[in-house]
């Protein structure tokens, strides 16, 4: 595109959608209550104090706020915010650089934490326990071990899978957070405050129909909001109301309970082909041809919480809930089970 007219302008990056609804502050996040209370006491305790706040771990399902409540950490404790990941930590060398790099009181989020290399790990512990580096100089007889004092700081780490944490670096974080989904009131305040600030009209009824099909996750909800929009503009007159968003909802192959085509793959697999389970989890991965971690992180909480499948020693299983939502009839063995 040469010379283009300026009102022309390329579609925003995904990203920069992302970060124009982001929240900023502590008040403005809606939801996780009991967190967002904890951490306005240690936010507000280390400020008073003059001193970096704890090791601080969020983990659960993606898309439930664990990247923006670190910003919002460091953005409440006035302090600057270094973000890295754990597979981009590829040598001890490169957090070494990173943490000798941090100002006093620092926020450095490590986002993926289960991923990190071992000998990066091993780094982290003394870093993290009495910021203190000891730091390999040299090869063979003539290596020595220096020792660098650091900056005091705070780590945040986010992480999907939190059994997949090795126990030492789990226990060096003096606050460990779990991230709930959201209600469908907060996602619809979520979602409400949203198109406000897309100037996209929802009525409530509307902005209810979208929080109700976004699998609890404001991620989602962001995401179906603006397809919603789309077609408010192209096939409406602009507004959204619960008749539109339930026909791009459902166009878009979201469901009435929120599954997506994913999900629905899922349960009709263990149904159908397993007469509704048990089944193990490798089995499911294959069939499916998704991997084992995007099944457990991405598609399986989800079906916990609204209670469609159950873990079993054994493997997966259907619930009820789930054959009633297929409208599928469970077998004779299953419905005896459910009485
Ligand atoms: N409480 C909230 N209120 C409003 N918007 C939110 C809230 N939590 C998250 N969001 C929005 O949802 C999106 C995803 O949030 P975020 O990136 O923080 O999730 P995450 O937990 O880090 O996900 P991942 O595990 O995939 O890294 C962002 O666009 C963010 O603005
Ligand atoms: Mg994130």
């Amino acid at each position: 595109m040469i010379d283009a007219d300026p009102t022309l302008r390329p579609e925003p990056l995904p990203e920069d959608n992302d970060r124009a609804l982001r929240p900023q502050g502590l008040g403005e996040f809606i939801g996780q209550a009991e967190a967002r209370a904890n951490l306005r006491v240690f936010i507000e305790s280390a400020r008073r104090r003059g001193e970096a706040m704890d090791h601080t771990l969020f983990h659960g399902p993606p898309g439930l706020g664990k990247t923006t409540l670190a910003q919002i950490v460091a953005r409440e404790l006035g302090v600057n915010f270094r973000m890295t990941s754990g597979p981009v930590l590829a040598k001890a060398g490169d957090l070494a650089a990173i943490l000798t790099n941090l100002e006093a009181r620092d926020v450095l989020f490590i986002d993926e934490i289960h991923r990190l290399n071992p000998a990066v790990e091993e780094v982290l512990y003394p870093a993290m326990e009495d910021f203190e580096l000891d730091l390999v100089i040299g090869e063979g007889p003539a290596a020595r071990t220096v020792r660098i004092e650091l900056q005091p700081f705070t780590l945040v780490g986010a992480t999907t899978r939190m059994g997949l944490l090795t126990t030492p670096l789990r226990d060096r974080f003096g606050i460990p957070t779990r991230l709930q989904f959201y209600t469908i009131d907060e996602l619809f305040e979520i979602v409400s405050r949203n198109a406000r600030k897309l100037g996209a009209p929802a009525d409530d009824a509307g902005a209810r129909e979208i929080a109700r099909r976004a699998r609890g996750t404001p991620r989602i909800a962001g995401r179906l909001l603006r397809r919603v929009v789309d077609f408010a503009v192209v096939e409406g007159d602009g507004t959204i109301t619960r008749e539109l968003a339930d026909g791009a909802l459902t166009r878009l192959g979201v469901d009435q309970l929120g599954l997506d085509g994913a999900d629905r793959r899922y349960l009709r697999l263990v149904a159908e082909n397993y007469g509704g389970g048990p089944v193990g989890i490798e089995t499911m991965s294959a069939a499916l041809s998704e991997s084992r971690d995007a099944l457990e992180e991405v598609i399986e909480p989800y079906l916990l919480q609204q209670g469609l499948i159950q873990r079993t020693p054994r493997g997966r299983m259907l619930a009820q809930k789930a054959w009633t939502h297929l409208g599928i009839a469970p077998p004779k063995s299953q419905s005896d089970l459910f009485g």
